[in-house]
Order: structure tokens, then sequence, then C-alpha cells
């Protein structure tokens, strides 16, 4: 069965964000992920990850001002400087904590640039943060998010994801697989999970259409991990939902993977 790996931004959000590392172990997880870790001192954070024992397998970039509704930078005008120190900042804390992969956020579809025009930044600048994450040896990737969660958001479809990764060209950059963005953009979901394997380097769960633990929705989350298996995955699966659960329960979903 594949690895699941906590995303701490969204689970145990009862605690404060170093102690989830270690509730994540005692809940069975044996990876975490997280969006954007960087309110924490990384040296903070360190501690929390080693003391646990979990590797981090996934962070965000900083995506802009999101209070401000900022979601991501790489296909916005007028932040060449903002983005870099956005991957800078990234690298540097994904090294020190041994993560290998970088989500880097597009942001949403601008009307002061043509669609093509702000499609060619977005390749450009993918390949900026390609070309500075590979010099410690991590991988970019993008995620096609579902419109209605994420109205206007640039990389709103697995096709066109499909496309920016081919036209990037980089070796270090992949497909942010998220099960739930697909089912809400295209269904299908076994047959999308076979057509983009070559190019997918992460997977994230959740169920559909609630956004809650797996097995609590309309797909058969079950057999879709035994088929990932069956494809000779051996990346992650982040469980990135909003738990039906209490605080503190045990998580039974996670319970025959263990
Ligand atoms: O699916 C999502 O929303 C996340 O994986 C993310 O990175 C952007 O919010
Ligand atoms: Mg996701």
């Amino acid at each position: 069965m594949p690895k699941f790996a906590a995303n701490i931004s969204w689970l145990f959000t009862e605690l404060p964000f170093v102690e989830r590392f270690a509730r994540a172990r005692e809940a069975g997880f044996t990876g975490v992920e997280c969006l954007f870790p960087y309110e924490v001192p990384l040296a903070e954070l360190c501690d929390a990850q080693r003391q646990s024992g979990l590797p981090v397998v996934l962070i965000n970039a900083p995506p802009g001002d999101w209070a401000r509704g900022a979601r991501g930078l790489a296909a916005q005008p007028d932040c060449d400087e903002a983005f870099i120190d956005a991957i800078l900042l990234a690298r540097e804390y994904a090294s020190a904590l041994g993560c290998r992969q970088v989500h880097v956020m597009a942001g949403h579809r601008v009307i002061s640039l043509s669609e093509q025009q702000q499609y060619q930044l977005l390749i450009q600048r993918l390949r900026q943060a390609a070309n500075l994450l590979a010099e410690k040896n991590i991988s970019v990737l993008i995620e096609p998010l579902n419109k209605e969660d994420m109205p206007g958001y640039f990389v709103n479809s697995f096709p066109l994801a499909e496309k920016i990764i081919h036209d990037v060209g980089c070796d270090n950059i992949g497909l942010q697989f998220d099960i739930y963005h697909c089912q809400k953009l295209h269904g299908n979901i076994i047959n999308n999970i076979k057509r983009y394997l070559p190019i997918t380097r992460h997977y994230q769960v959740a169920s559909s259409p609630g956004r809650n633990e797996p097995g609590s929705g309309e797909l058969n989350d079950d057999w879709i991990f035994s088929q990932i298996d069956n494809m000779n995955y051996h990346g992650w699966v982040g469980c990135e939902y909003q738990p039906l659960t209490p605080p503190g329960a045990d998580i039974h979903w996670l319970a025959p993977y263990k």
C-alpha cells in the first residue's frame, strides 16, 4: 500500500504547528507534508521533525499575501524579485528539513496579460525555480486546482499542467496529482492516474465532494490506493483533508494501511 503523509496544515490543527509532527507519528502516518511552514522558525521545525523521525515529503513555496487573496507568484507579473525570494526561502526550508519536493503555485489568471503572455511568464518562472531548486536536489511540483474551490486559478486542468511540465522541460519538475481536485475537474480517476503516471511525483487525497477522510465520499479510495500500488508508484500520498473525526480521536481509515 502507498506511504501516507499527514498534511499538518490540514490535520491536527487543534495543536500548535510543531506539535503536529509527533501527533502525526502517533496517529500512524509515516511522513508529513504541509502548505506554508514559514511562520515557524526553521530551527524549531527541524527539532520537531527530528524528534518525530518522520520525513517531510512536500512543502509549498511562499504564495504571496494569502490573506489578500494571493495564491502563488509564478504566473504573476511585476514580482520577479519576490518570486526569486520565495523560491530561495522555500529552498532553505526544504533543504534544512530534508524535503525533496516544493509545490510552486501559479496564482490567478490576470487580465493585464494575454493568456499566452501569462503562460510564457509561468514557463519562464518555473524554469527559474527548477534551476534554483535543482542545486539542492529538490523538485518543483505544480498542481491543477478545481475551479469551484479556487476560481480563477491559472493552472486549472490536468491537460494544462501536463503541457506546462512538458514546456518547462526540466528534469526536476512534475505533477502533484490531488485526487480530490481531479475528481472535481475531470472524474475518471483511474484512467487519469494511468494517463498522468509518467509525470506524477506526488499524490494527495481527500474524499469528494466533502474533502474529508478517505473512504467517506463517492470514490472507492481503498481500491484507488491498491491500483496506485499496482502501478509501482513508490512516492507518497499526502492526506490533505478536513477531518470529520473529533480532535484526539483515532484515525480509523488509516488502520488497515499501518
Ligand atoms: O490542494 C490544495 O489546495 C493544496 O495542495 C495546495 O497546495 C494549494 O492550496
Ligand atoms: Mg492539494
